[in-house]
């Protein structure tokens, strides 16, 4: 089929690269022409493991292209995805110019029966203002019985593991509300669930409103579980020992239970606010949601607040070798990243600090620009270079088994704040080393 995904970011690129795979001839559209360019250049702009070669492979087979020029892009697809960002605004809710201009230029420029998915995150009765602007604009040029569908279809990928994700979902969510949509979405999507029933086909708002729900559910049992460690250590209790017992139980399930140091991200921060937001407009604010949040804003600084107590608000001359910046493992993503609260937090008090990332440091520089105080090591090993403590940021696979021996040689104080719960607590200290870290003992 001929599709048109409208975005190339984490979701659009993943989106389009995956659906020509299954042979369907793909045209991403961007409005940022940098973006494009690397495309173009046989690159892909972000870290996501194995979606260059499956974009490689695709361009080189003819199935997938990549353009700025709106009018190529709305003549090509029979379904139209919007794959585009909703950030945050001012006060948390979505903010849906994005989407709204992506609606727009369809309607501006199609001349034939369009199906048009939102693939992104939005609030409930998007559908409907897709639909009123893509209608607006074709009664501007005078086409107001022109048909076209629109349809909801959520993304549930995770960064990192986003091409696996993508080409193994657990469930696709389909909100439609007219047959040929419908027909059109499943032929799309029979490939990825072979074997499997895993579509789901439901009514637009209630599709809109999963992705939100599943986002904060997830959020919820990770705030759940920073606030048991927090206790945890309160009571002399091993978080770890109580994540494996509660876990086991198949009505908890093991996902989603590691304590850390808060979820990041460009999803569950911006998606538990929006739905906040969402219930608060609807006259019933959400008690659920506001602690989740106010959770997570102080866990981010649980590793702030063990650092201080052990050497006091001022943390001049002292320099903090930081292993792992990006949200999560396998991506340079560092959007809402904690190491950055982190980061900001200990540059606050006069330290310094030595960070090392496998691939966000270039992201991260970006971001932190012009940070006093902050330094990026071309390795583990550097970073501990001249450093008093280390802290473990991001459970990069690299980092979970590493020489104990040097780093006790290296640090100064001989301590270890891990943000992560990497490691045994007695076999790290059994080289020497002092080891906080979230909920253990
Ligand atoms: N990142 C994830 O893991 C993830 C997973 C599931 C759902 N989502 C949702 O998907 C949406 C996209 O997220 P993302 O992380 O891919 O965003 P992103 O910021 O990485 O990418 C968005 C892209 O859209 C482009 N764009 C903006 N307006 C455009 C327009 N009018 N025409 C063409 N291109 C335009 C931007 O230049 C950018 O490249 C969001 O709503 C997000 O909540 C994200
Ligand atoms: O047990 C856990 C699991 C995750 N996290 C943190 O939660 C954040 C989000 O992690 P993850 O969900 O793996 O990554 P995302 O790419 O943000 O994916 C989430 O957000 C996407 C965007 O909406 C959805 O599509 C995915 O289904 C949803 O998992 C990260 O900071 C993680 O460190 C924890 O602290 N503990």
């Amino acid at each position: 089929m001929k599709v048109t995904v409208i975005g190339t970011g984490y979701v659009g690129l993943v989106t389009g690269a995956c659906l020509s795979e299954m042979g369907n001839h793909v045209m991403c559209l961007d409005v940022d022409p940098a973006k494009i360019k690397i495309l173009n250049d046989g690159g892909i702009p972000i870290h996501e493991p194995g979606l260059l070669e499956v974009v490689r492979r695709n361009v080189a087979a003819g199935r997938l292209e990549f353009t700025t020029d709106i009018e190529k892009s709305v003549a090509h697809g029979t379904l139209q995805f919007i794959a585009v960002g909703t950030p945050p605004d001012e006060d948390g809710s979505a903010d849906l110019q994005y989407v709204t201009a992506a609606a727009r230029n369809i309607g501006r420029l199609m001349t034939d029966h369009k199906v048009i998915v939102d693939k992104s995150t939005v609030p409930v009765g998007t559908g409907d203002k897709v639909r009123a602007a893509v209608a607006d604009e074709l009664a501007k040029r005078g086409l107001p019985d022109m048909e076209f569908s629109v349809c909801s279809n959520p993304e549930f990928l995770k960064e990192g593991a986003a091409v696996a994700d993508f080409m193994r979902p657990d469930r696709i969510v389909v909100g439609a509300e007219d047959e040929r949509a419908i027909l059109l979405m499943k032929a799309l999507y029979q490939p990825f669930v072979r074997n499997r029933d895993r579509m789901i086909i439901t009514d637009i708002r209630s599709a809109e409103f999963i992705k939100y729900a599943a986002n904060c559910m997830l959020a919820t049992r990770i705030s759940f579980m920073n606030e048991m460690s927090r206790l945890a250590e309160k009571v002399g209790a091993d978080i770890e020992m109580v994540r494996v017992g509660i876990g086991s139980d198949p009505r908890i399930g093991t996902q989603f239970l590691y304590p850390g140091v808060g979820y990041g991200g460009s999803c569950f921060p911006k998606d538990v606010k929006a739905l906040a937001m969402i219930a608060a407009e609807n006259g019933m604010p959400s008690k659920m949601l506001t602690a989740v949040e106010e959770v997570n804003e102080e866990q981010k600084m649980v590793l702030v607040h063990k650092i201080v107590a052990k050497y006091g608000e001022d943390l001049s001359g002292k320099t903090f070798a930081m292993w792992g910046l990006a949200f999560k493992p396998n991506t340079d993503d560092m959007r809402e990243a904690p190491s950055r609260v982190i980061i900001q937090e200990l540059l606050a008090r006069g330290a310094k600090v030595q960070a090392y990332d496998p691939v966000a440091a270039t992201e991260a520089q970006r971001v932190m620009e012009g940070w006093t105080g902050l330094s990026y090591a071309e390795g583990q090993k550097q970073a501990l270079e001249g450093a008093d403590a280390l802290l473990i940021v991001t459970e990069w696979k690299e980092f979970r088994t590493p020489d104990f021996d040097g780093i006790a040689t290296s640090l100064r104080d001989k301590i270890v704040f891990d943000g992560r719960n990497l490691y045994e607590p007695e076999l790290i200290r059994s080289f020497g080393l002092e080891y906080l870290s979230i909920g253990r003992r």
